[in-house]
């Protein structure tokens, strides 16, 4: 059994149990159910956006314990000062401590960035509870679900006003769930089988994305001169976490990110 059965065997137990405790009813009822929510694609395109999607992440299957001090609030507005142009807040607690309560207070803390709810979402109840943590952006793996899945689960998405970003980590996945209901598509350098990352990954795969989505460049990213590789081959945002999470100070981290990058640009256009 892979880590990602696992995670996902585990996470069919939990939305069951959370369903009992809280109806949909219940949640559409929340008071940020019903706001506007704030565009990633139009953050991430926006003139002069940095492209970061920096995260919030205590720990992790393939490095244990990351951060196990960090402050939610004050880290996600650290990153916002730093230049993020979103946030990304896991909330699976078994595999990587994070909790609702951490996009929430994410949310309270940043109202204008976009943020994304960072777990396994294979179920539409998950998506409600997005809206009403305060997410405005979903994540769907194509590695633990259909097309069919993807397919549904975007469109609901989307009636809710969440945008949707698809995650991939090969041909194959791409090609299966693909589809005209998601927004962003990323592509996770992270093999979840062994854990490795290698930005190959992405630099292959970029040429079977079309450029009408946001495409996202994920994991295992630290160095100026790498996402500057990545962004000339067609890559828009870069989705960091914990490059910036294993220092005392991950929105210093970030801050020093974005001053590299920008002497990269202007080291090869001048
Ligand atoms: O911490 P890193 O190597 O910068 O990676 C961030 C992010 O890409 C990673 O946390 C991630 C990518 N896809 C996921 C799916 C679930 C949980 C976590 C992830």
């Amino acid at each position: 059994m892979t880590i990602l059965d696992r995670i996902i065997t585990e996470k069919r137990v939990e939305v069951a149990q959370r369903r009992m405790q809280v109806s949909e009813q219940a949640l559409a009822a929340y008071p940020l159910f019903n706001r506007a929510v704030n565009s990633a694609i139009a953050a991430i395109r926006a003139t002069n956006s940095t492209g970061v999607i920096a995260e919030f992440k205590r720990k992790s299957p393939s490095k244990g314990l990351i951060n196990g001090t960090a402050d939610v609030a004050a880290t996600t507005s650290g990153y916002v000062r730093a230049g993020a142009a979103c946030l990304s807040v896991l909330t699976d607690e078994p595999f990587f401590g994070g909790t609702p309560a951490d996009l929430q207070a994410a949310r309270a803390a940043n109202p204008l960035t976009p943020i994304l709810r960072k777990d396994f979402v294979i179920d539409a109840y998950q998506l409600l509870e997005a809206k009403a943590w305060g997410a405005d952006l979903v994540l769907l793996i194509a590695a633990c679900l259909s097309a069919d899945e993807v397919k549904q689960l975007s469109r609901f998405a989307h009636e809710l006003g969440l945008e949707v970003l698809l995650e991939v980590h090969d041909a194959e996945e791409l090609d299966r769930t693909l589809c005209d209901t998601v927004d962003l598509v990323g592509v996770n350098n992270r093999n979840l089988k062994t854990f490795e990352t290698s930005v190959e990954t992405s630099m292959e795969l970029i040429r079977q994305i079309p450029d009408s989505f946001v495409r996202v460049t994920e994991s295992g990213l630290h160095d100026a001169q790498t996402m500057h590789r990545l962004r000339m081959a067609g890559y828009e945002a870069f989705l960091i976490g914990e490059a910036f999470m294993k220092t005392t100070a991950p929105e210093l981290a970030l801050a020093t990110l974005v001053d590299q990058l920008s002497k990269q640009n202007s080291t090869i256009t001048n």
